[in-house]
């Protein structure tokens, strides 16, 4: 069997001291006195990449709930290729800087009254997000610290761990059918992979959305804890991740992903024309806009 070391040697003029050591099958570079960080931020993305462990922290910051806008897509696939690049990053926190939302999810304005076009364009960058994510190297955990709804879920369950915040006002499912939408063969089997068949057909006929103890109850969260304890845990958790050998987590990882993502991979195209027709079609885009003037409505 070949092992693969990597060398990861994190040059900084302000660090003196850089110490060999071997960790399961890596051979490490790295301070012992002092945690590096790379901060970095984009429009909606706050990234704190700490060099020491290796762990980086994405807070998506889109007011007022996150949703998955076209350039908010854009951003985090960016931001995703570049942490999956760097040998520095080993795990990824992803998480939400809005106050009572992880993520509202897909944008609905995005496929309301929008060109054939543009949905094909905003559809390719939801799969490559899902692509990216499912498929992701690095070990991932949400933390999830807000409602997270539909889209929002799904980036969730797209992680290797869910941690989220125990309240009871947060709620996260795939509702789509509650818009009159249906969720996609790869949100579904998503689905089918966290929390199994019979969860997941009730589930998504019905377009539930769970509170947290509900979600706990049926594997869909694998952790709550207290709200303000929702990061800590994860970074806790993203501890004893690390620790397992390397290639022996993401080979098995990838084992268990492989078929499901390989689907979507080699019926891209097909998947975009499928959204497209059905998001178009006059009947969809009403019950769209019945379901946002509902969300007004609540708000008023
Ligand atoms: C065959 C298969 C083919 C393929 C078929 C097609 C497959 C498509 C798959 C779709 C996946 C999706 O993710 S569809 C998206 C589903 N998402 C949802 O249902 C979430 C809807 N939102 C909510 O429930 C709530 O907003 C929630 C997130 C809990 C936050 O509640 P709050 O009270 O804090 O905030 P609100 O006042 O409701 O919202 C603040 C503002 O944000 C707006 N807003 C909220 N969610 C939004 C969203 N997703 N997109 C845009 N805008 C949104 C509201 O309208 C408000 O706008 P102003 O009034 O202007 O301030």
């Amino acid at each position: 069997q070949k092992l693969t070391f990597s060398l990861k040697i994190a040059i900084s003029s302000s660090l003196s001291k850089i110490h060999l050591n071997v960790s399961h099958g890596r051979l490490c570079a790295s301070s012992t006195s002092f945690s590096q960080r790379n901060n970095s931020s984009s429009a909606n993305l706050k990234v704190d990449h700490d060099q020491t462990t290796g762990v980086a922290v994405m807070h998506m910051q889109s007011p007022p709930v996150n949703s998955l806008s076209l350039d908010f897509l854009t951003e985090i696939c960016i931001t995703l290729e570049k942490l999956e690049m760097d040998k520095g990053c080993r795990g990824l926190i992803i998480t939400s800087s809005q106050p009572k939302v992880f993520s509202a999810g897909l944008d609905i304005l995005e496929m309301y009254g929008k060109s054939p076009e543009r949905c094909g364009e905003f559809w390719k960058a939801v799969q490559e997000m899902w692509l990216k994510l499912y498929g992701s190297n690095m070990v991932t955990i949400a933390a999830i610290n807000g409602s997270s709804p539909a889209g929002g879920c799904l980036m969730s369950i797209t992680c290797d761990y869910r941690i989220m915040a125990d309240n009871p006002r947060y709620s996260i499912g795939l509702n789509e059918t509650m818009l009159g939408i249906v969720a996609p063969f790869w949100f579904k089997e998503t689905m089918v992979n966290t929390v199994g068949h019979r969860n997941t057909e009730i589930s998504l006929e019905l377009g539930l959305l769970y509170k947290p103890a509900e979600a706990l109850n049926i594997g869909l969260v694998d952790q709550l804890v207290p709200e303000d304890q929702v990061l800590s845990a994860a970074t806790q958790t993203m501890t004893k991740w690390l620790a397992i050998p390397e290639h022996a987590r993401q080979i098995t990882k990838s084992m268990m992903r492989k078929s499901t993502i390989e689907k979507l991979r080699s019926n891209r195209e097909a998947d975009i024309q499928n959204f497209v027709n059905f998001i178009t079609k006059e009947s969809i885009q009403k019950s769209l806009r019945m379901y946002m003037e509902m969300l007004k409505q609540k708000k008023a």
